[in-house]
């Protein structure tokens, strides 16, 4: 602590006598002056500074020897570079006189680039005074026969160099060193050993049998020894090292500063290394031995020999014959394609790899294999295949791939796999589903349905109402009386009364079961013929009756329109004789020749009085000219030429023959009802008539409602039948009845009981008002004193065909019929007698109903059409009158709302 200056220690401290305290340290040294100081030498420790140290005294002084000698000559430079360094290590040798006079040399003439001095770009040659030489000898030798070549010529040069060399060396007192020594035995073993492997070896294809070496031969041996350093200075050496020959032979050729430089740096560098295997360079191996120029990677070109040869030939070589020539021109070509199509790949002839056997192949083959295999350790391997099977797993679990092994059974596959493809159609009805209209609300055939008319027939009839009751009651006391199968009974030992077979009395068929459609057939009640009621038909006969029609007054004018038209409209007031004289006009005209004539009727009494009514006038019997088909019953036969049915069978039959081939002419009778399957029917029959040109279409309707038909068909044109056969007067009540059926029994009592003659017809909207009316009729009568007798016969569709025609037989005389019908006897019907008409105005129409889904018979007011039909069917025989429960129509307040005929289209469910 004392001796350190740097500390300051402070006042009344005493080191000696204290231990410790406060340290102070002075001033640090960078806030002093900085004071450079010279470095240390450093000793090397082989002693290299001593060894540089005398050179550079040597230097000096040799610098200084010179720059007396010749002050002229520039004075070196200061900063010493490598040369200088190589130099002076080169100085430093044990030859230093040698390399005195050497050093002389260069200063005198400084070549930095020699003439013969071999690089990539200069082949290179000898010196002139060897050329000359050379030159002497190879005259001489091609004088006295002797051949060599140029390459053969220049190996005996450089064995005879190195021998010089040897020599030389061994001259040499000064170079006794031991590194020459080696060296001279290094050069000396493989000289030995190329001559040896020159021995060995096997004769080349191009061997000669003569001893003398040939070029091949020789080129063999320098490519043979130095493939193999070549290959290695290919890949190993990045630049091009010096070789000893290469020093040797420029040691011979013209000493140049550089060479010399060269030769010092090499045996410099030999004496380090003791290896000393030629290190040859792409311009050696060119210039020297390189006939296999593909293994080089020195630009190719041809080897114009040393320079001396230059002056005898073409390209500097020298060839026997020439074939030799060519073969060696070939060479060069060979040797200049490879090389070109070095950079072209590989093939068989140019692989590399093709020199290594197979063996070699395989064991460096496994030796990469499991270089590679090491690389994946055992833990690495196993994390690789679970997460391969994990991603399986969720390949196979997303769907994305069905199997990932593939199955090679394709056929048996395709073979026993078969598609199949089925459709699930499903109808509407049958998947659940309830498809109703969009309609809501039915609808309603009445113009205005707050009308009088419309919210009676919603009421119904009082009477109607009452009557039901009363027979309820009645049917339920009989009931309630009936002890018969009560305990009652069987004690009181009343027995049950046998009731009444309701098949008792009806025909029986074959098998032995209840014929139920017999009771529909009329043919069997319609045979007898009519008798006469009125006096029209009383005292005209049928032939007169028939031309008393207001029809035969336009007989030819409607048969000329029907001969020239196809289709042909027919309007003319009830009774005109439409229905009946329309058919015999057709075939009195011949149109039944070729076919039948058929008339359409909407009912099946209609078209049944009709057809019996046809056929006393034609006078045959029914069934055979005229004949008539309604459903349940057919009465036609092959006679048949005119045909009444309704239009439902002949819609029946255009399914059967599309073209209806079977009629000539077809009539469309009452086509303003518009049932529904008389709309069909239009669509149907005019195209049949496009189709057919010899078919007539005659349509028959109301006078209001013919334009519409007309315009349907393609304004065809419509013939109107003048006139009436009787006149019929419309009453009509002054205030609205509120129960149609009190009024129609009423006044049909009172029409029976005024004394007038005729027969009387009641429409009625259905059959429970038909039976209260009838009911009613006969109790009141009963209820009178003396009161003329009258039959009650009422008509409606379920009413069996006997009781049905029972309206067309002659009332015993003195009986007054009273028809009470529904609107089955609205049209085309003819009742002989009939004079009166009372209409209670209603009828039942079938209206769809969407709240229940079907159809339903409701009442509803007639149309003006339906009053007029109705009215038509008095005044046929004789004058008639017509009764109606409301004033003069009065549209507005529904009385006769509806002007024509509701069509059952837009009330139906389809
Ligand atoms: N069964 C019959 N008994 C007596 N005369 C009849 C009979 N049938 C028809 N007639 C007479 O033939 C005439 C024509 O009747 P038809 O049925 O052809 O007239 P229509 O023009 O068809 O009337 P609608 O349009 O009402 O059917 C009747 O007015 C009547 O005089």
């Amino acid at each position: 602590m004392e001796d350190d200056t740097s500390l300051h220690r402070l006042e009344g401290s005493n080191p000696s006598t204290q231990v410790g305290g406060l340290i102070v340290k002075k001033k640090s040294a960078a806030v002093e002056q900085h004071v450079f100081r010279a470095p240390t030498p450093r000793t090397s420790l082989l002693g290299l500074d001593l060894l540089a140290a005398q050179k550079r005294k040597q230097r000096e002084e040799n610098d200084r020897k010179e720059g007396v000698d010749d002050d002229s000559k520039t004075k070196k430079s200061k900063v010493s570079s490598y040369k200088d360094w190589e130099d002076g290590k080169g100085d430093s040798g044990s030859d230093e006189e040698e390399d005195k006079e050497k050093s002389r040399a260069d200063k005198k003439e400084r070549k930095y680039r020699m003439t013969g001095s071999e690089t990539p770009s200069n082949p290179g040659g000898v010196s002139e005074e060897f050329r000359q030489k050379h030159q002497q000898r190879e005259k001489e030798w091609r004088e006295h026969g002797v051949y060599a070549s140029s390459k053969e010529e220049k190996k005996r040069d450089r064995d005879r160099e190195r021998r010089d060399e040897r020599d030389r060396s061994q001259r040499t007192s000064s170079r006794g060193s031991s590194e020459r020594g080696e060296r001279s035995q290094r050069e000396g073993w493989s000289e030995r050993l190329s001559r040896g492997s020159r021995r060995e070896e096997p004769e080349t294809p191009r061997h000669r049998p003569r001893d003398a070496p040939t070029p091949s031969r020789s080129s063999w041996d320098e490519d043979d020894s130095g493939y193999a350093s070549s290959r290695r200075s290919h890949w190993e050496s990045p630049s091009p090292a010096p070789s000893h020959r290469e020093s040797d032979r420029s040691e011979r050729s013209h000493r140049s500063g550089r060479d010399s430089e060269r030769r010092d740096r090499d045996r410099s560098v030999r004496s380090r290394y003791p290896d000393d295997t030629p290190l040859p360079t792409p311009s050696y191996k060119y210039n020297e031995w390189a006939n296999d120029r593909k293994h080089l990677g020195s630009t190719p070109r041809l080897s114009r020999g040393k320079g001396g040869k230059r002056d005898e030939g073409e390209d500097g070589i020298m060839f026997d014959t020439e074939e030799e020539k060519q073969e060696w021109e070939e060479d060069q070509r060979q040797a200049d394609r490879d090389w070109y199509m070095m950079d072209e790949g590989y093939d068989e002839f140019h692989n590399p790899l093709t020199s290594s056997s197979e063996e070699y192949v395989k064991k460096r083959e496994q030796i990469l294999q499991k270089q590679t295999q090491k690389r994946i350790s055992a833990q690495k391997r196993q994390i690789n295949e679970d997460n391969e099977r994990w991603e399986t797993n969720r390949m196979l679990t997303s769907g994305v791939v069905q199997r990932l092994e593939v199955d090679e059974d394709f056929e048996e596959d395709n073979a026993a796999k078969v598609h199949l493809l089925v459709h699930n159609l499903v109808p509407p009805f049958l998947d659940g589903r309830i498809v109703f209209t969009k309609q809501p609300e039915p609808v309603i055939p009445v113009k205005d349905p707050t009308s009088d008319m419309a919210i009676i027939s919603r009421k119904g009839s009082q009477l109607v109402r009452k009557h039901r009751e009363q027979k309820e009651r009645k049917k339920a006391q009989h009931k309630h009386w009936e002890l018969a199968g009560t305990k009652l009974g069987d004690i009181m030992g009343i027995k049950k009364t046998e009731e009444d077979d309701s098949t008792a009395g009806r025909p029986v068929g074959e098998d032995g079961t209840v014929d139920y459609k017999a009771e529909q057939k009329f043919a069997n009640h319609m045979k007898e013929k009519s008798e006469a009621s009125s006096e029209f038909a009383k005292k005209k006969t049928l032939l007169e009756q028939r031309q008393y029609l207001p029809i035969f007054a336009v007989r030819q004018q409607l048969l000329n329109i029907i001969r020239d038209n196809s289709i042909v409209v027919v309007v003319g007031e009830t009774g005109s004789g439409k229905t009946t004289q329309l058919t015999q006009y057709l075939h009195e005209d011949g149109y039944t020749s070729y076919g039948m004539v058929g008339c359409t009727q909407p009912r099946r009494v209609a078209a049944m009085s009709v057809a019996k009514r046809v056929s006393e006038e034609i006078g045959s019997n029914l069934g055979e000219e005229v004949g008539y088909a309604i459903r349940f019953e057919d009465c036609t036969s092959e006679k048949t030429m005119i045909k009444y049915m309704t239009d439902g069978i002949l819609l029946r039959e255009s399914l059967r023959e599309s073209d209806l081939d079977h009629y000539s002419a077809v009539i469309m009778d009452e086509a303003h009802e518009r049932s529904l399957n008389t709309d069909v029917l239009f669509g149907l029959l005019r195209e049949v008539v496009s189709r057919r040109s010899d078919l007539k279409l005659i349509v028959t309707s109301a006078t209001m409602d013919s334009d519409k038909f007309a315009a349907f068909f393609g304004n065809v044109p419509i013939f109107h039948i003048p006139g009436r056969t009787f006149p019929v007067d419309i009453l009509f009540s002054k205030t609205p009845q509120e129960d149609y059926v009190e009024a129609a029994v009423k006044q049909a009592l009172q029409i029976h009981l005024s004394g007038m003659h005729g027969d009387i017809l009641i429409f009625m909207p259905g059959q429970e008002d038909i039976e209260v009316t009838s009911d009613q009729i006969v109790e009141r009568l009963e209820d009178l004193e003396s009161a003329p007798p009258l039959a009650v016969l009422p008509i409606y569709s379920q009413l069996p065909s006997d009781l049905q025609a029972k309206i067309f037989q002659k009332a015993p005389d003195g009986v007054r019929k009273c028809i009470v019908a529904t609107n089955i006897a609205e049209t085309s019907l003819t009742v002989d007698g009939i004079m009166f008409v009372i209409d209670s105005g209603y009828c039942k129409l079938k209206v769809f109903n969407p709240r229940i889904g079907m159809d339903a018979l409701q009442v509803y007011p007639i149309s003006q059409a339906n009053a007029n039909q109705r009215a038509g069917r008095a005044g046929r025989t004789g004058p008639g009158q017509c009764y109606r429960w409301a004033p003069l129509p009065r549209t507005s307040t529904g009385l006769y709302a509806q002007p024509l005929y509701n069509p059952d289209l837009p009330l139906t469910h389809l």
